[in-house]
C-alpha cells in the first residue's frame, strides 16, 4: 500500500505525511530529502550544480541512504548523517537546479522505487511519475503568504524574504509539481495540521486503513 502526498514548498507535506504515516503504522518517505542531500553533497564538494555528469559521478562515489522513519526521515552518506544541514537557506536556493536534472531525478526515482511498501511518499511527483498506481493520492496547497509565515518559524529570514524565495522555488519546480489528475487537492490554509491529517485519513479507502 502506497499513499502519495504531493504539494508546493512548505504546504505541510512532511508534517502531514508523518501524522498520516503514524496513524497508519507505516513509515513515510521524504523524496525532497534525497534532492536536498544531493544538493548538500554537491555544494560541499564545490561541484557546479548544473553539471549533471559531475554531480552524478560524485553521488555514485558517495552513496546516500534514506532512512524513512514515521518519526522523521534521516539521510546518511556512509556513517555520516546529513539530515540536520539540509533544511538551510543555502540548500533551499540550490535544490531546484539539482532537481531539474533528468539524471538526478532518475537516480532519486530508482532509490524510491526500491523501498519496501507500505509507506506514505511525499514530494512533488510521487502520485504522477514515481508511484502512479498508488492506492490514494493527495496534493497540498496554501497561499505563498501562509506558507511563508509557517516557514518563518524554521528559517532565520523574515516573512517577505521567505515568501519571495518560495514563489521563486514554486516556479523552478513547476514542471514536476503538477497534481495527479486523480489526486484529492487540499487547501491547508484554513486548516490546522491535525485538521489536514484527519481530512486525509477520512478519505482513505477502507482497505488502506485496515491494511
Ligand atoms: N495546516 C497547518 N497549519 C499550521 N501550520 C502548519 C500546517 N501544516 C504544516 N504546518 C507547519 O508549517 C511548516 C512547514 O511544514 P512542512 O511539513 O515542513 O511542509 P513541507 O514538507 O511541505 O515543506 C512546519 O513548521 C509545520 O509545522
Ligand atoms: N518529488 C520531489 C521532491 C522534491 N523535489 C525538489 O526538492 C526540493 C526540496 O523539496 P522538499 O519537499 O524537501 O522542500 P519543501 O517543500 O519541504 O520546502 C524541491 O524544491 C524540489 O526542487 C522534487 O523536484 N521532486
Amino acid at each position: 500500500m502506497i499513499v502519495t502526498i504531493d504539494g508546493v514548498a512548505a504546504s505541510g507535506k512532511s508534517s502531514v505525511s508523518g501524522g498520516v504515516a503514524r496513524a497508519l503504522g507505516v513509515p513515510y518517505v521524504s523524496s525532497g530529502l534525497l534532492y536536498r542531500a544531493a544538493t548538500g553533497l554537491g555544494l560541499e564538494a564545490a561541484v557546479d550544480l548544473h553539471d549533471a555528469p559531475a554531480l552524478l559521478s560524485h553521488l555514485q562515489s558517495h552513496p546516500l541512504r534514506l532512512e524513512p522513519l514515521a518519526a522523521g526521515n534521516r539521510v546518511w552518506q556512509g556513517g555520516r548523517e546529513l539530515t540536520g544541514e539540509l533544511h538551510s537557506t543555502r540548500v533551499d536556493r540550490g535544490v531546484s537546479v539539482v532537481a531539474a536534472l533528468p539524471e538526478v531525478r532518475a537516480w532519486v526515482d530508482a532509490q524510491l522505487r526500491a523501498l519496501p511498501s507500505p509507506f506514505v511518499a511525499e514530494g512533488r511527483d510521487m502520485g504522477t511519475n514515481v508511484f502512479p498506481r498508488a492506492g490514494a493520492k493527495f496534493y497540498l496547497t496554501a497561499s505563498p503568504h501562509i506558507r511563508a509565515v509557517r516557514r518563518a518559524q524554521e528559517r532565520p529570514e523574515d516573512v517577505p524574504a521567505i515568501e519571495a524565495a518560495l514563489v521563486r522555488r514554486d516556479e523552478l519546480d513547476r514542471v514536476q509539481s503538477a497534481p495527479a489528475p486523480d489526486a484529492v487537492v487540499i487547501d491547508t490554509g484554513p486548516l490546522t495540521l491535525d485538521g489536514v491529517i484527519q481530512t486525509i485519513l477520512a478519505q482513505l479507502p477502507a482497505q488502506l486503513t485496515s491494511a
